[in-house]
């Protein structure tokens, strides 16, 4: 891969899937000018065509970034995702062209858990039923199966951002919560953390999802996790779509083993508001379905808007990368009256040997350096006196492994 060493306005910004306005203020605040935006996410083929001449791509949860896309990519220096979960990029394989990734990890968590709370009360209540009923001149006028939500137990899975602030926010209302996490935490006020993911299930009337795309969460709750809830309970899930086996929650809605269930996020999702939504879950009455918009607030989207578009333009102007979630994490001063020379390479032996011979052998004196690696892949920045980096840009883009050499001036 060559150089990429360009003026700001020639630098090329694509936000994808409706990024909130306040990211394009960020950018052309920074004195960036070349920003497409789209409201929609785009399928491979599309995205390929037209990533093929972009620096910077902003996308949400529904783009997926994969090997192949990647290989269409050759301009592309940076991915930021607006929003937590990254698991629709192949982070590796972003790495391994020298492309950073970022994200906003807490931005939006407040919005998640102020939903997940609403739902569980309308749930309790059979409000998604008696409203759908309502609409077709029905009236269910009853008490049968509604419940006050104080003194019930909320289970969560995945004890993590959202996932405590929802604990806290359960308690105040006078559930009792009960978590289930990979890891050890401590419990916010009176949660305790269950022993496993079955006794989480089998004491909770209210179970709710906050763990991240993985391959151990990959259809974590299917018929066995179902049949293991209370009878009558709700489950709820706006983490991700891969987490439940929606068939198997169509059945246990139907069979009425569960009361309801609400729930955010989809094996497969619609690209864009005009694409059709088809689930088994679809006409079930007491089942809330919503599209994807647990972290869909004003005020989160307008701060992850920020956030993102403030790491990209760190990463672009200074090449700062603090925070990335792919990348070796390297944070930089400003770098006034010098030329400051980035590059990505293999992480192999040897690789710093002949960055540094290639100064030495210009005899250009280096006036600060910085290094980390990230598994496979190093990061090397150097500052040098302006004036000097022209030819050394050009023979660090030479060096055995380099995979992405840049110059900020
Ligand atoms: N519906 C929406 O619009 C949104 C959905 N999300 C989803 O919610 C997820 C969680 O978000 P945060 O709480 O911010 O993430 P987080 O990373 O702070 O917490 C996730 C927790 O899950 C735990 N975990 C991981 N694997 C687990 C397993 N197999 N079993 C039990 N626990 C496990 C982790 O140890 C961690 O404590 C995100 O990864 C994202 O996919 C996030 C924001 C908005
Ligand atoms: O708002 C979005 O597009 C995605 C929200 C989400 O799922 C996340 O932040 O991980």
């Amino acid at each position: 891969m060559g150089k990429t060493s360009l003026d700001k306005s020639k630098i090329k910004f694509l936000l994808l899937e409706g990024i909130h306005p306040s990211a394009l203020e960020v950018l052309r605040a920074a004195g960036y000018s070349q920003i497409e935006t789209i409201p929609k996410a785009l399928g491979p083929e599309e995205l390929k065509e037209q990533i093929a001449d972009v620096h910077f791509l902003g996308i949400r949860s529904t783009t997926h970034l994969s090997a192949d896309v990647f290989a269409q990519a050759h301009k592309l220096v940076a991915v930021g995702c607006f929003c937590i979960g990254t698991n629709q990029v192949d982070l590796d394989a972003a790495r391994e062209r020298g492309i950073a990734v970022f994200n906003a990890p807490y931005s939006n968590t407040r919005s998640v858990a102020e939903l997940v709370l609403a739902e569980a009360i309308l749930l309790l209540r059979g409000v998604p039923e008696k409203n759908a009923v309502a609409h077709r001149g029905g009236w269910l006028k009853s008490a049968a199966n509604s419940y006050e939500i104080r003194g019930k137990t909320l289970g969560i899975v995945g004890y993590g951002s959202i996932g405590t602030q929802l604990s806290v926010l359960a308690e105040g209302l006078g559930m009792r919560v009960v978590f289930h996490d990979v890891v050890a935490k401590l419990p916010l006020g009176n949660a305790r953390q269950a022993r496993s993911l079955p006794e989480l299930l089998a004491a909770s009337d209210i179970v709710t999802l906050h763990v991240p795309e993985l391959p151990s969460t990959k259809w974590m709750i299917g018929p066995r996790e179902i049949a293991a809830m209370k009878p009558g309970a709700i489950l709820l899930n706006a983490s991700r779509g891969t987490v439940v086996e929606i068939d198997a929650l169509a059945d246990a809605i139907r069979s009425k083993k569960l009361l309801g269930a609400a729930i955010d996020v989809f094996p497969t999702e619609p690209r864009g508001n005009k694409d059709e939504f088809q689930s088994p879950l679809r006409g079930l009455d007491n089942v809330i379905l919503t599209p994807h918009i647990g972290g869909s607030t004003m005020e989160a989207q307008a701060n992850i808007g920020q956030e993102v578009a403030e790491k990209l333009v760190k990463y672009s102007d200074n090449g700062t990368t603090v925070s990335s979630v792919n990348f070796p994490e390297v944070s930089l001063p400003a770098h006034p009256g010098k030329h400051r020379l980035l590059h990505i390479h293999r992480n192999v032996p040897g690789v710093l040997t002949q960055i540094n011979k290639v100064f030495s052998d210009l005899q250009i004196n280096i006036a600060a350096q910085y290094l980390q690696t990230s598994g496979d892949v190093g990061y090397v920045v150097t500052d040098v006196d302006a004036g000097s980096s022209e030819q050394a840009q050009e023979l660090l883009a030479q060096v055995p492994g380099t995979i992405r050499s840049r110059v900020l001036f």
